[in-house]
């Protein structure tokens, strides 16, 4: 009898413990971590991380391993590299629910004071409310309300480069940041943003910095942030300090403005900011309260989104100034349809497939942000065998997903045919627009606002200016190196560029835009 019940108990136990074996194995630790480089004690894989452009490195490293998932360790947290747009998709898109948190960056968030950035909002309740407030003014069936401040914006461009040609990286950083303050302001683009803009250039460029994950060790070491500014080697401390002023400077002085001049009904031009205060009553029903409200004013304006675009810009200018051929072929779109008559508007786009092909390419070719943000996993989860665990960084590398040869053949080369089949955009062809703005509930919110200002500014460009080489003293043409700064959002290095009006015609059409 006791034989029988210690047999029973014993095939109890070995089958729990059997059980528990085969839990753990398919729930989580006995299962791999995505392949990736070995690592050292404590200091994890801190020596392996590769040289800028990092992006690259990691392309490479993925290509070693022979892997779309790449595993490193920092210091004991876990960075997951996505190589793969079906993985990416898998995992940030299909799965957003556990992937939709931020990492934790102590030195913006709360040493710098930038607590209203999304790129470091958690995942919750708060975030919620500032995304449903930015998404109410910026999905696609109402972000066309913003056509005519992108008009005047263009325009002012158009009008600027016809003046100071060789200055036009500057104009282009000029017309997405006036932009950005007349959209959530309502500040005129002109002298008024201008003014506005060149004192908040210091602030901004702090943020820049402190955006790079591991620019600050204080984002591994948390604890470091106790450390007082006076403690040798805390100089963060007063890095930090200096830019929270500059930056609350920046984000407050507008948002006041427009208050005080809405309080005293002085308002004269439509924004964001104007629109959420005099509907504030409905809106405080959804949580909004004038906090939200100056923190997705500065999240539009101040944060890095608007750089995104003047990227953008800036790399299709290298393109045009690199590929003359291109510009030939737009050009000769854009008469057909225009007859030289007018400017191209929105209304043109159905009939201009290669400009849309252009806009496609360049941001295929040079992405604006090479690697994804951070997704931080908010449970353990397995993937095609693999594990990663709950708190993971999980970042997706666009630009190896762009650099897929069976995805896009020749794919380091600047080819706006790729998108085109019969004299139409060629829906076989995975448009990279599904994937540079990134995934699931922390998707770009400002895409469809970003690709209409991008479609007009190429369009209306190369309607009325030649891009072109510049020629040295021995009339040699320069050829740009087409080298990109390393940073989170990657921008052409300076370069040269032969802008032309095409005649006094184009001329005279820029003038009476
Ligand atoms: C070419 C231009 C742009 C590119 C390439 C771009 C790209 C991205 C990417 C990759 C993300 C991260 C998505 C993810 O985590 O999966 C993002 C997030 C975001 N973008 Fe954009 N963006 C652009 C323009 C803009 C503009 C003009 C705005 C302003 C209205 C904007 C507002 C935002 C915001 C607020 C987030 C954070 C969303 C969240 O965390 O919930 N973006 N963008």
């Amino acid at each position: 009898m006791v034989e029988k019940y210690a047999g029973s108990a014993l095939v109890v136990v070995t089958t729990a413990i059997a059980l528990a074996l085969v839990k753990k194995k398919w729930t989580s630790r006995n299962l791999p971590y995505p392949p990736g480089p070995k690592g050292y004690p404590i200091i994890g894989n801190l020596l392996d991380f590769p040289e800028n452009p990092i992006w690259e490195g990691f392309t490479r490293m993925a290509k070693e391993y022979n892997t779309d998932l790449l595993h490193l360790d920092v210091m004991g947290s876990h960075l997951v590299v996505l190589n793969d747009g079906d993985a990416a998709a898998d995992l940030l898109e299909r799965r957003s629910v556990i992937y939709a948190d931020r990492p934790r960056l102590p030195m913006v968030g709360e040493l710098m004071g930038c607590s209203w950035s999304f790129s470091i909002m958690p995942y919750g309740n708060a975030w919620r409310v500032h995304r449903r407030l930015l998404h109410r003014f910026f999905n696609a069936s109402v972000v066309n309300q913003f056509d005519d401040k992108i008009h005047k914006a263009v325009n002012v461009f158009l009008h600027r480069l016809s003046e100071s040609p060789e200055r036009f990286l500057k104009h282009v950083r000029f017309l997405t940041g006036s932009l950005a303050l007349s959209v959530a302001y309502g500040l005129n683009v002109g002298s008024e943003s201008e003014e506005v803009y060149s004192t908040s250039e210091g602030a901004m460029n702090a943020f820049d910095i402190a955006m790079v994950p591991g620019t600050f060790l204080v984002d591994t070491l948390p604890i470091l942030k106790y450390v007082p500014e006076w403690f040798p080697g805390a100089g963060f401390k007063t890095f930090a300090r200096i830019a929270k002023k500059n930056i609350d400077d920046s984000v407050n002085s507008p948002f006041k403005h427009v208050k005080e001049s809405f309080e005293a009904d002085t308002i004269t031009a439509s924004s964001f900011v104007t629109t959420c205060l005099e509907e504030l009553p409905e809106l405080s029903k959804d949580g909004v309260d004038e906090e939200v409200i100056r923190g997705v004013g500065a999240s539009i304006y101040f944060g890095e989104h608007h750089c995104h675009v003047a990227s953008a810009i800036k790399s299709f200018f290298l393109a045009a100034t690199l590929h003359p051929e291109v510009v030939r072929l737009a050009q000769r779109e854009l008469d057909e349809v225009l007859g030289g008559e007018r400017l191209p508007d929105f209304s043109d786009k159905p009939q201009l497939p290669y400009i849309s092909a252009v806009v496609k390419e360049v941001l295929r070719w040079r992405p604006p942000t090479p690697l994804g943000s951070g997704h931080r996993l908010m449970e353990d989860d397995t993937y095609k065998g693999l594990f990663i665990p709950a708190g993971a960084i999980v970042i997706d590398n666009t630009w190896a997903i762009f650099r897929n040869e069976s995805v896009y053949p020749d794919a380091h080369a600047f080819k706006p045919d790729r998108f085109l089949k019969d004299g139409r955009i060629d829906l076989e062809v995975k448009d990279p627009e599904e994937s540079l703005f990134g995934w699931g509930r922390r998707v770009c919110p400002g895409r469809h606002f970003a690709l209409r200002l991008l479609f007009l500014t190429v369009a209306r460009t190369l309607a009325t200016f030649d891009v072109s080489k510049c020629l040295d003293g021995d009339g040699n043409p320069i050829v740009p190196d087409g080298k990109y700064t390393p940073g989170v959002i990657s921008h052409p290095l300076p370069f040269r560029s032969d802008i032309k009006p095409r005649s006094t015609h184009a001329l005279s059409l820029i003038e009476g835009s």
